[in-house]
């Protein structure tokens, strides 16, 4: 049952909701993967949406500082809820989603736990992770510096053993060194997993993580030799700007040696550093934890998005009246369908290979746990590829959504405008879609010329092994397709990089294809997985139809979109690609009744989606309409101004119109 519309007086979408061909409820059930998880969600959106605390309709509308102070209010809130109800971690997790805004809880649970979890000893851990988990120290994750970001290698705080003390100096030698960017820095943090260049006995040792306190337990103020605040406001109204980005800078800071993070590397009492034998890109694990949760992430808000604009769409109508008869519903406009049903379609893949994706961090991380390091690289190319491919799908597509909505999208009571905004930097953090990419695209030059010397590719490369037969194979248009796709323009790459005078320059110049290549690897991806999941025993009526159906879009759309990398790899024949489209017509056609029950599985309470074109009931109009009163521009009808600016200008007006 949904939760926050069941009082609803008229359902404006009923007929939409009647011609559905299956059973909703079991939908539900797929989409969230148990009956459990739909009912645990169920029970936390209701709690959220019932308080008026988490009230968010005003958001856009608040003044920077109202607005972090909002988000202090509601964290707090929700802390004290949580203990209250004593929640379980879903629970809480489940809470917080649907709080709904950014805040420093996001990187302390997020990244500052995860990161001590990952990289600090049990020792570490025993004394760190208590105090996070009572939030009596709040924590980020101190990464990026003004000058650099992507290049983590690059970054210059310096972190020098004093062996003389047994503390490690922190600090910020150049402006380009100060840490920029960490979200819940600017204002909230106690503290922050710091990442510097680690020197002792005059070597440097490259980059480490530290834990650094920066504010005071007692009154908040920063500690000596600790300079920081916020970075200032960023794209969009409410949006990302309810999270306190931060500015630090060290001077000569000193920590206890055994604040460094000690699991993958030491340094001992003497100043001697001395090596784990586990591999050094761990230090990246916090990275790929985060990667894989972004993932899941895209689904929720693509399906946002997509919610907003299907039932919009249903309800919205123009032209077709002309003799008198009831005008069309935007949503059966071949066009608004052939830009609107693929992007359902991909948050239903997006959801299914987030899944997945889960599932393979999950199994690697328990593979570590036993030194077993042989799928760490899958782990790496799967998390930063999909994150890259399903972060810029799901920002393209509320833009799209937006557009689907017409004039009113562009509303912020549509709550596209602050989806978006919120949304749209996660093309950007957690590591830059396309720096993201070219690693993808390095892990697969490398498994290209590892084939000729026999070694059979694994996992999610396994399908490269078949080297010979996709290399010359006509395909027809399935999985096989886009498997030939997928390796010919990996194996062009590397053939053009081999003519070149070295492997790094010959990278450097192909990158643009290699970026193509490494998306239609993550692509096949995405379709496999999406396959993979309608091939399941799935229960209710009709709800493997529609899947199929979705999938079916999800993969003829990808088609169709890249017909040229298909046409020019001689994977499919132009007649196939024509074929392919015309097939994808048909399936719209299949959709169509099914659209609003699609996103009605997506259980949405109305204070989650924020949107008037939204609501669950589809009485659109009035709630556009009282939205629009509730604006501070409408709280006088003479605006604040009229006296010093507009009259003025009138009177000066009517003089000259007389002259
Ligand atoms: C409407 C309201 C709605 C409200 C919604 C509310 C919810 C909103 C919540 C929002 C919360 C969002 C939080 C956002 C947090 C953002 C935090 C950040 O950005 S934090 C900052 C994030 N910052 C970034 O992401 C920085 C991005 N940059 C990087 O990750 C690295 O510098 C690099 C990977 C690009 C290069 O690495 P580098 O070492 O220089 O060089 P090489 O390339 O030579 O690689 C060497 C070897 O390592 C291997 N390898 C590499 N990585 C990994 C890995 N992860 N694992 C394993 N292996 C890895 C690689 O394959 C190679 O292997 P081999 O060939 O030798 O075998
Ligand atoms: C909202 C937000 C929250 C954030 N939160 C945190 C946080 O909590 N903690 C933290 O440490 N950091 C955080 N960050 C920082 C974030 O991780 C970095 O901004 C991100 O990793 C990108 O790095 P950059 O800014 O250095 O981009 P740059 O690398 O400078 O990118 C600029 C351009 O250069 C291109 N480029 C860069 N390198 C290459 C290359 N090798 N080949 C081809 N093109 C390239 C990029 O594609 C991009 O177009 C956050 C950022 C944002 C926007």
């Amino acid at each position: 049952m949904a939760v926050d519309h069941a009082a609803a007086e008229v359902d404006h979408l009923a007929a939409e909701r009647a011609a559905a061909r299956f059973d909703v409820e079991a939908m539900k059930i797929a989409w969230a993967g148990s009956r459990h998880a739909v009912d645990v969600a169920d029970r936390m959106a209701r709690l959220v949406a019932s308080d008026p605390v988490f009230r968010k309709d005003n958001r856009t509308m608040l003044s920077r500082k109202d607005l972090f102070k909002d988000t202090l209010r509601k964290a707090a809130h929700a802390w004290k809820r949580i203990v209250e109800l004593r929640l379980t971690e879903e629970e809480a997790s489940l809470l917080r989603q649907y709080v709904d805004q950014p805040g420093y809880v996001d990187l302390h649970w997020g990244m500052f736990v995860p990161a001590i979890k990952g990289q600090g000893t049990e020792e570490q851990q025993k004394k760190w992770l208590p105090l996070a988990y009572k939030f009596q120290i709040i924590g980020c994750y101190a990464q990026t510096e003004l000058g650099h970001g992507s290049n983590v290698q690059g970054l210059e705080t310096t972190a020098t053993f004093d062996p003389m003390t047994d503390e490690f100096v922190i600090h910020s030698p150049t402006l380009t060194s100060s840490k920029w960017w960490p979200g819940g820095l600017g204002k909230a943090s106690t503290h922050a997993v710091v990442y510097a260049r680690l020197i002792t006995e005059g070597k440097d040792y490259g980059i480490h993580g530290f834990i650094v306190q920066l504010r005071s337990l007692e009154d908040h103020s920063p500690l000596p030799g600790v300079t920081l605040g916020d970075i200032g406001g960023k794209f969009g109204s409410g949006a990302y700007n309810s999270m306190d980005n931060g500015v630090l800078r060290f001077d000569h800071v000193r920590i206890p040696r055994d604040q460094m993070l000690m699991r993958l590397s030491q340094v001992t009492r003497e100043g001697k550093y001395v090596q784990s034998d586990v591999p050094k890109q761990l230090l990246y694990g916090t990275m790929v934890y985060v990667r894989q949760s972004i993932v899941a992430d895209a689904s929720k808000a693509l399906s946002r998005a997509v919610c907003i604009a299907v039932r919009y769409s249903a309800i919205r109508k123009q032209f077709g009246s002309q003799d008198g008869g009831p005008e069309t519903q935007v949503l059966n406009y071949r066009t608004q369908q052939s830009r609107l049903f693929p992007l359902l379609a991909s948050a239903y893949a997006f959801r299914f290979v987030g899944d997945w994706l889960n599932w393979l961090y999950t199994d690697v991380t328990q593979k570590l746990e036993v030194k077993d390091y042989s799928t760490l690289q899958e782990a790496h190319a799967c998390t930063a590829g999909l994150k890259a491919v399903t972060t810029s799908a799901t920002a393209d597509a509320i833009e799209e959504c937006r557009k689907l909505c017409g004039g009113h999208g562009y509303l912020n009571s549509s709550g596209l405008p602050e989806l978006f905004a919120v949304y749209v930097p996660a093309c950007t953090y957690e590591g830059d879609n396309v720096v993201l990419l070219l690693q993808v695209a390095r892990i697969l030059m490398k498994t290209v010329s590892q084939l000729t010397s026999g070694k059979q590719p694994v996992g999610t490369m396994a399908y490269m092994g078949k080297v010979q037969h996709l290399m010359q194979s006509k395909c027809a248009v399935k999985t096989e397709a886009f498997e030939a796709r997928a390796l010919r323009m990996a194996v062009n790459c590397a053939q053009n990089i081999g003519q070149a005078s070295n492997q790094e320059e010959g990278f450097y110049e192909r990158s643009p294809d290699l970026l193509e290549a490494a998306v239609a690897h993550i692509q096949l991806i995405i379709v496999t997985k999406f396959i993979e999941k309608v091939h399941q025993d799935i229960p209710g009526h009709g709800v493997k139809e529609q899947l199929q159906n979705l999938c079916n879009v999800y993969a003829l759309y990808t088609l169709h979109k890249h017909l040229g990398d298909f046409l020019a790899t001689g994977s499919l024949t132009p007649k196939q690609g024509a074929l392919a489209n015309e097939q994808l017509g048909k399936l719209y056609a299949q959709v169509r009744p099914n659209a609003v029950a699609l996103v009605d599985a997506f259980n949405y309470t109305d204070h989650y989606l924020g949107s008037v074109l939204g609501r669950y009931d589809g009485n659109v109009y009035p709630a556009l309409y009282e939205e629009a009163w509730k604006d501070p521009l409408n709280e006088t009808v003479v605006p604040e101004g009229y006296h010093e600016y507009l009259r003025p200008l009138l009177k000066q007006q009517l003089k000259l119109s007389r002259l």
